[in-house]
């Protein structure tokens, strides 16, 4: 399949095998340049390898290895990064290359916008969630305790290169991950591309569907690069998900941001009927089809109070009101639907998925 390219905010996201891409072009352009490649252990095990012998360029790369998961987008690792590209006399012409999921990309992103006022930086997302979501729109940040994304720049990569041969060795629960990212798109913007996915398992997912979700993130963002307004649209399912995220990080049982998401736009859904926004058909189509792919939504009203809490620091959030995104259909929604944090309908949030059916 030829290249596919999709122009954003200053720079390119190129999908197809990336030796076909113009990476080649972009490391001529920083052939004096020192190369710093991000990655965790596990793009370390599974695809550094197969980056370096595609480009021998990048042979005497440097390589940055930090610890995977969420838990570890957190300042005290950027910190070391920092150091480290101090010691190794990074400057601002240098390239850093972040190659991994959306803790990869988001917290590489923001060390290289913060070094020095700013590296050149790309991305080469290996996750399906990076590739539809994390990797594009310049988003770029790492969390503060419970708080996701509290610390963060928006700063554009350079360019972004999608290879989906990357994602051969995800296991099933990182497709999951992307694929609520990718409902989460068609539910917000799209019915054609809800159309098209819903149904299908996540492996089943096409070069051709990524590149159509990461199409519908990019005309969002293009549209309101700082989140201004319609921007706030592709956060659908992130005021409870990012408040289930970042209070199970703390607890024995973690969940991965797809997951929590994909819970988020369940219980936001149920918010959105009983405000009389959403339809009762379209509600019930898109609990079903979450909970026909993700684990069911667990009972989280002994926690409700502290949930909450965590949604008043949401970053939609004005005048002390807590905000949610609302589809009224499938394929459209809006922005900017804001509650006392002790408004009674706000209980509807929370049910557990057996009350449904
Ligand atoms: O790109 C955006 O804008 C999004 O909101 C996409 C989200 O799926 C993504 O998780 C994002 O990082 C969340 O942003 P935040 O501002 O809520 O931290």
């Amino acid at each position: 399949m030829p290249i596919h390219t999709l122009q954003s905010d200053n720079y390119t996201i190129e999908a197809g095998n990336i030796e076909e891409s113009s990476f080649s072009q972009l490391l001529n352009r920083f052939s004096d340049s020192k190369k710093v490649i991000i990655v965790d252990e596990n793009t370390h095990e599974y695809c550094l390898e197969f980056l370096i012998t595609q480009f021998e360029e990048l042979t005497d790369a440097e390589v940055m290895l930090l610890p995977a998961g969420e838990e570890n987008k957190v300042l005290e690792v950027s910190f070391q990064v920092w150091e480290a590209l101090s010691e190794y006399r990074v400057g601002r012409s240098d390239l850093i290359i972040n190659l991994g999921g959306g803790v990869i990309t988001d917290m590489g992103g923001f060390i290289a916008s913060v070094f020095k006022r700013g590296v050149h930086f790309i991305n080469i997302p290996t996750t399906l969630l990076a590739m539809v979501d994390a990797s594009v729109g310049g988003k770029t940040g790492i969390d503060l305790g419970p708080y996701k994304n509290q610390l963060g720049v928006f700063n554009t990569p350079d360019a972004v290169y999608i290879d989906k041969r990357f994602l051969s060795s995800l296991p099933e629960s990182e497709w999951l991950n992307g694929y609520a990212e990718m409902l989460k798109h068609a539910i917000v913007f799209s019915k054609t591309h809800w159309k098209t996915i819903h149904a299908k398992t996540p492996s089943q997912i096409t070069e051709e569907d990524i590149i159509e979700s990461i199409a519908i993130k990019n005309q969002i963002v293009l549209a309101d690069p700082k989140e201004n307004g319609i921007r706030k649209l592709l956060n659908f399912g992130h005021t409870a998900g990012h408040a289930i995220e970042g209070y199970l990080l703390g607890t024995e049982s973690p969940v991965p941001h797809g997951i929590a998401v994909a819970w988020g736009m369940s219980m936001e859904a149920e918010l959105a009927f009983k405000t009389g926004v959403l339809n009762e058909v379209d509600r019930a189509w898109i609990q079903s089809v979450l909970a026909s792919h993700f684990p069911p939504l667990p009972d989280f009203t002994p926690v409700k109070q502290e949930l909450l809490s965590l949604m008043t620091n949401d970053k939609k959030n004005k005048s002390g009101k807590v905000s949610f995104v609302f589809p009224s259909e499938i394929g459209q929604a809006d922005v900017n639907y804001s509650f006392d944090v002790d408004a009674p309908v706000l209980e509807s949030l929370f049910f557990k998925s057996s009350d449904l059916y």
